[in-house]
């Protein structure tokens, strides 16, 4: 599919009251189907980054353009009400344009994909952080944004729901949805995106495209944390087997140390 671009800053800055600038001459362009990852310590200035982008805060300075319909989900996805689940992706679908029927399906098709504990009739203010946000990523998946921009989208979110999140943004992205993220981690950050980005002193630094990772499937070994291992982007374990995605660049050791851990190995594939 042939990239188009989205959205363009150039010279971004942005300072909250009359403090210090949190961004500075930011310079960036999103295209339609690529993932860009950003990464940065506290306080750096990536929340506010992204609701620059997501058009939910004006910017001090510099210029935007491009108007990509944008769907964004902030890290706390704030669900105080009383209706269930299901009823305010509903209600958020209508808001949208889209008919009764097709909002329902949508709704029912992501708390499912997601498992939301419960199912979809909880009502929201019963739900757990992680299963709040499920609600928050289902309700900007309900109709294909142009963009779709995610603050840690991970956090707090089960292991399960954390694959399925990956797989959803490669899902997405093969249709030209453009996805901005935010994350702590270095390796996911720059294993996910096209392009990955570090705020450093409110200046956005390139570091890059991906690393290709290999996908290594094992089953039979004792418990073990893969998540903490050099190279391990992502672990996903059920009762058969885990799942690792490894940088290509330490793929050997990963299988071997799994090897010796008395691992057996059931598929080595590449991943991206
Ligand atoms: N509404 C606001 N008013 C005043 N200052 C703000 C506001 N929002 C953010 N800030 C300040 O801007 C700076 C950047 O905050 P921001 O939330 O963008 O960082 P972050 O990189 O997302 O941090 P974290 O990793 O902790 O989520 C911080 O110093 C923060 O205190």
């Amino acid at each position: 599919m042939e990239s188009t671009s989205l959205l363009r800053l150039h010279g971004v800055t942005k300072r909250h009251g009359s403090g210090e600038a949190v961004l500075r001459g930011i310079d960036l362009t999103i295209d339609s189907g690529q993932v860009t990852g950003i990464l940065g310590a506290n306080g750096a200035g990536k929340s506010t980054l992204l609701r620059v982008l997501a058009g939910l805060s004006r910017p001090s300075g510099g210029t935007i353009t491009g108007h990509p319909a944008t769907a964004y989900v902030p890290d706390r996805f704030p669900a105080r009400q009383r209706m269930s689940a299901r009823a305010y992706l509903c209600h958020m679908g209508r808001v949208r344009g889209m008919r009764s029927a097709d909002a329902r399906a949508r709704a029912e098709y992501w708390l499912v994909r997601f498992d939301l504990a419960g199912g979809p009739s909880t009502p929201l203010r019963e739900l757990s952080k992680g299963n709040a946000q499920k609600v928050g990523i289902a309700q900007a998946l309900l109709s294909r944004p142009d963009l779709l921009v995610l603050d840690e989208p991970w956090s707090g979110l089960d292991v399960a729901a954390r694959g399925i999140l990956t797989d959803v943004i490669d899902e997405i992205r093969a249709e030209g949805t453009a996805v901005v993220f935010t994350d702590h981690r270095p390796a996911l950050v720059r294993s996910l995106s096209t392009t990955a980005h570090k705020l450093v002193g409110g200046r956005l630094l390139s570091l890059g495209g991906a690393e290709p990772t290999t996908r290594i499937v094992l089953t039979g070994g004792p418990a073990t944390d893969w998540s903490t291992r050099d190279g391990v982007v992502e672990s996903h374990a059920d009762d058969q087997e885990t799942v690792l995605t490894v940088r290509v660049s330490e793929r050997e050791p990963v299988l071997l140390a799994a090897i010796r851990g008395g691992w057996s190995v059931l598929a080595v594939e590449q991943a991206r």
